[in-house]
């Protein structure tokens, strides 16, 4: 799968090298195997709900629903979703973005792994689980394609849920 990331060098600021796993995307066997790998761990950790981060991790996540029975639940960028959310701003390598969950996005008992492109600095998917727990729900794992280890989001998650397992299917 390393194969079909491509490093696209001061995107979208000077000094990033962007991971595009446009290529990946392209690929229906290097697609699927991922697509794969995330049902397993995801059944592996008693998922019931899989929530994917706009953008990039809606693709990914998706077909990991589909594929492995799990209800799929969208966590937005602000402004998109049509009910009552839960809004929690954050800091990525990049920028800085506020990312919305609908309030009653899952039910009693339901245990969500969250799946997304890349792992870097690691605001993102805290924000995340922030927005989870603020819905009630527990977070059983996250699962990522690519975990940039330079930039140490495994710490900055760890701070935020220590237990929780984190699974990068590739690193750097
Ligand atoms: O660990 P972090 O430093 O938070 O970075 C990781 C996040 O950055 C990218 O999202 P981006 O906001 O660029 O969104 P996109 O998927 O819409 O391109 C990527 O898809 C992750 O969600
Ligand atoms: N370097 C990077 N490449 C792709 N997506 C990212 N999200 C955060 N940092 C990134």
């Amino acid at each position: 799968m390393t194969s079909h990331i491509r490093d696209v060098p001061d995107y979208p600021k000077p000094g990033v090298v962007f991971k595009d796993i446009t290529p990946l995307l392209a690929e229906p066997a290097a697609f699927g195997a991922m697509t794969a790998e995330f049902v397993r761990i995801a059944t592996e950790l008693g998922a019931t709900k899989v929530v994917g981060l706009e953008a990039r991790g809606f693709i990914l996540a998706a077909p990991v629903a589909v594929d492995g029975g799990f209800g799929f639940v969208p966590v937005r960028k602000a402004g998109k979703l049509p009910g009552e959310v839960f809004a929690v701003s954050y800091q990525l390598e990049y920028g800085e973005a506020v990312l919305e969950i609908h309030r009653d996005s899952f039910q009693p008992g339901d245990r969500v792994l969250i799946v997304d492109d890349v792992l870097a600095t690691g605001g993102t998917a805290a924000a995340a689980l922030q927005a989870i727990r603020e819905c009630g729900a527990e977070t059983v794992g996250l699962a990522v394609l690519l975990e940039l280890t330079f930039l140490d989001g495994r710490a900055r998650l760890s701070a935020e849920a220590p237990a929780m397992p984190v699974h990068a299917l590739l690193a750097v």
